[in-house]
């Protein structure tokens, strides 16, 4: 499975997470999240990191103009979009982006089916809660366009091979606290994903 390391706040946590072996980094580009950084912070990042690693910026209710002009600045090679944005929206974008869909329900993780998409448990607030998913309604599902996220850390994360997941996504399961990023189980959880 890849893996994103998500809610990079510093170069060290973004280069400990690439030498564990990290496939992407998240960026949240969210004010409301104690793991904010701005476009301009994680540009200089950004600038100095090595080739070959996909640099995500997340977004909650942005407008298309901020989502472009923010990658832009920062240097960002795919947006994560966490809001129910209209259609319209995504046809605004000059960047590649990922939508997220927020599952209540077992049938929730079917929409947009065809696509590359991550899935998280829905969550009265946005972001990096710690909630999990209920496994047992990926069973019998294809997988294998879903990047898998919600309360994801280096102990359950080896559970989750037989699905076939695209990818998982983690943020506050490898913190020392929020927005710095404990390096151990930074790369256990790689470890064990992979
Ligand atoms: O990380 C945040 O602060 C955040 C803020 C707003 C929306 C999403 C956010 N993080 C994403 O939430 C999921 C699950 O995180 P966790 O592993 O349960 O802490 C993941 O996709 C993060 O990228």
């Amino acid at each position: 499975m890849r893996t994103k390391i998500c809610g990079i706040t510093s170069y060290d946590d973004a280069m400990s997470a690439i030498d564990s072996g990290a496939d992407a980094l998240g960026f949240v580009f969210y004010e409301a999240s104690a793991r904010y950084i701005s476009p301009r912070d994680a540009a200089e990042i950004i600038k100095k990191l090595p080739p070959f690693i996909e640099k995500v910026a997340l977004f909650v209710n942005s407008d298309a103009q901020i989502i472009n002009s923010y990658c832009q600045e920062a240097g960002a090679t795919l947006a994560q979009i966490h809001f129910e944005a209209p259609l319209r929206l995504y046809e605004q974008l000059f960047v590649p982006y990922i939508k997220v869909i927020r599952a209540k329900e077992p049938q929730d993780i079917l929409q947009y089916a065809n696509e590359y998409r991550l899935v998280d448990a829905y969550c009265e607030t946005y972001g990096g809660s710690g909630k999990r998913l209920n496994l047992d309604w990926f069973d019998g599902v294809d997988c294998s366009k879903i990047i898998l996220a919600g309360g994801l850390d280096p102990k359950n994360v080896s559970s989750l091979k037989k699905y076939g997941f695209y990818g998982v996504d983690v943020s506050s399961g490898v913190e020392i606290s929020q927005g710095k990023k404990d390096y151990k189980k930074v790369k256990e959880f790689i470890r064990n994903a992979k």
